[in-house]
């Protein structure tokens, strides 16, 4: 009989579950979108129970149409989006709150408290590799217990359950208050700004300073290791649950960027570029996160630099859905075709604040370069290349912090698809951009952190060997062209600082 393994990835826009064979290819996929949830400026909810109940329809929906049942299911992994936080009550599986997306700004007078206690925006850096701000869990949790009624009291009680989305999801699949498994790995509590980078272990006097009970946060347990089986319900029904990665780990993880030096970058809701540093713990003094990149069962962590860009396929999403100017995100390809250049414009979208390398939750997006001349091919142009100039910017960081220079760069996600956009990057970055014939190197990720620890991958050779390049785009932009445009990028970026006031 063959055999197969699954992922959930858990992502920002929507929920995935993809079955994999051996070789590493797509079987099925099963996909559906959530409400993003926007309050008030700044803010940006989930509903978990949505996010639940979809998670349910596409493994079962993945499995249908791969015409397989659970018992052809080796393990199943989780991935999912990073710092989104859900706090609930374990008696009813119930959340206290929408879940607060890590986009969401919301948090910045607890940040700001936070740095008053001293130490400033790096008062955690040693510790966990974050500065402190509004993208990571750990100061959402502490918004909810200071504004749902009565929560910090349950949470004292021992009445109430923190967890990102993979753990949300893993304790439901393990049968929610009917003994659901609390736990996670450490590359989604790397991301809580509550993890101690060198023990892998929850930090008591940073949750003291926040005030989060240390009975509200998971175990954390390595990446890839038997965790538990699904509950005997539903249709992953007792399948061992094997992996659990935070979607940009697993990303690096599926596009095999396994020995120090490799580095990939995602094109989703927002970009990510993750470099491995082994097992050494790289501290950044160009503006980049250390994270854990993966722990595979008993072997020592390996640890990453991160570039996390908060804006560049919303970017798209948003000029479909608030400007009306696209009706699929693939449309942009062509208007933005229509010219041959951005024609002088340049768009900053610094929506939730700036992230890396500048951390900046002052700033707010901004078009700059407008004249008569302007037309909606530029503006089109000028959203793709905004997701080029950032990745450029957090590569510079990386090449600083690291000393050796990229010399090719890895893609994946829902933008690799555009071939003007992969042009314009390999262009501006002056190196080329390869890109995989499995480019859900997301999901794949997380299948292969399941299928190492039930044996069905014996070891890294295996996920080394299941890569392939598809196809790969070479620079071909004169360096004084490459460094004018880039240089007028970064003159406006600094036109979106110090936006936001202190009493906004
Ligand atoms: N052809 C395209 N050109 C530009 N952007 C695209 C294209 N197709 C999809 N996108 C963008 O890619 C993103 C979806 O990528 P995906 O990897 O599925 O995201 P996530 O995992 O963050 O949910 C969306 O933000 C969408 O706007
Ligand atoms: O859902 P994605 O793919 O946009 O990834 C979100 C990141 O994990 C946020 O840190």
């Amino acid at each position: 009989m063959t055999s197969y393994v699954a992922a959930i990835d858990q992502g920002t826009t929507s929920t995935r579950c993809m079955i994999f064979s051996h070789a590493g290819e797509v079987v099925a996929v099963d996909q559906k979108e959530h409400e993003q949830i926007f309050p008030k400026a700044g803010w940006v909810e989930h509903d978990p129970e949505e996010v639940w109940r979809n998670t349910r329809e596409v493994a079962a929906g993945a499995l249908a149409k791969a015409d397989l049942s659970a018992k052809d299911i080796v393990a199943v992994g989780i991935t999912n989006q990073r710092e989104t936080a859900v706090v609930w009550d374990k008696s009813t599986g119930k959340p206290v709150y929408n879940a607060i997306v890590w986009q969401d700004t919301r948090t910045d007078k607890i940040c700001a408290e936070l740095e008053g206690l001293g130490g400033g925006q790096d008062r955690y850096k040693e510790k966990t590799g974050l500065p402190l701000a509004t993208y990571f869990s750990g100061p959402k949790v502490r918004w909810i217990l200071d504004n749902v009624d009565g929560a910090r009291e349950r949470a004292e009680a021992g009445e109430l359950l923190f967890g990102n989305m993979d753990t949300w999801l893993l304790w439901n699949m393990t049968g929610g208050p009917a003994g659901g498994v609390h736990i996670t790995d450490p590359t989604n509590a790397s991301r809580t700004l509550l993890m101690d980078l060198s023990t892998l272990a929850w930090d008591e006097s940073i949750a003291a300073d926040m005030r989060i009970p240390l009975s509200m946060l998971p175990e954390i347990r390595s990446s890839s290791e038997e965790y538990a089986k699904v509950r005997e319900r539903g249709a992953l029904a007792g399948v061992p649950i094997a992996g659990i990665l935070g979607d940009q780990q697993a990303a690096t993880f599926g596009q095999a960027c396994l020995s120090p030096g490799e580095a990939k970058n995602t094109y989703g809701t927002g970009n990510f570029v993750l470099l491995n540093t082994g097992t050494e713990k790289v501290m950044s003094q160009n503006g980049l996160l250390t994270t854990v990149c993966y722990k595979i069962g008993s072997n020592d962590p390996v640890y990453a630099l991160e570039g996390s860009i908060a804006v560049t396929g919303s970017l798209v999403q948003w000029l479909r859905d608030n400007l009306g100017m696209i009706v699929s995100a693939p449309e942009i390809e062509n208007m933005a075709s229509a010219v041959d250049d951005n024609g002088g414009c340049y768009f900053v979208p610094a929506f939730s604040g700036l992230f890396a390398p500048y951390w900046r939750s002052d700033a707010r997006g901004a078009i700059v370069g407008l004249t008569r001349y302007v037309n909606k091919g530029h503006l089109a142009r000028a959203v793709l290349e905004a997701t080029a100039f950032q990745s450029r910017e957090v590569i510079d960081a990386m090449n600083a912090d690291s000393g050796v220079p990229l010399t090719a760069l890895k893609v994946d996600g829902g933008m690799v698809v555009n071939e003007l956009l992969m042009q314009f990057q390999a262009d501006i970055l002056g190196v080329p951009v390869i890109r995989p014939v499995v480019a859900e190197t997301t999901a794949l990720g997380a299948a292969y952190a399941a299928g190492l620890a039930v044996g069905f991958w014996e070891g890294e050779d295996d996920i080394r060997n299941n890569w392939a390049k598809d196809k790969e785009w070479t620079p071909s932009m004169d360096d004084a062209a490459r460094e004018k445009t880039f240089g007028q990028w970064k003159k406006a970026v600094t036109r979106t600082f110090d936006w936001v006031e202190a009493d906004d």
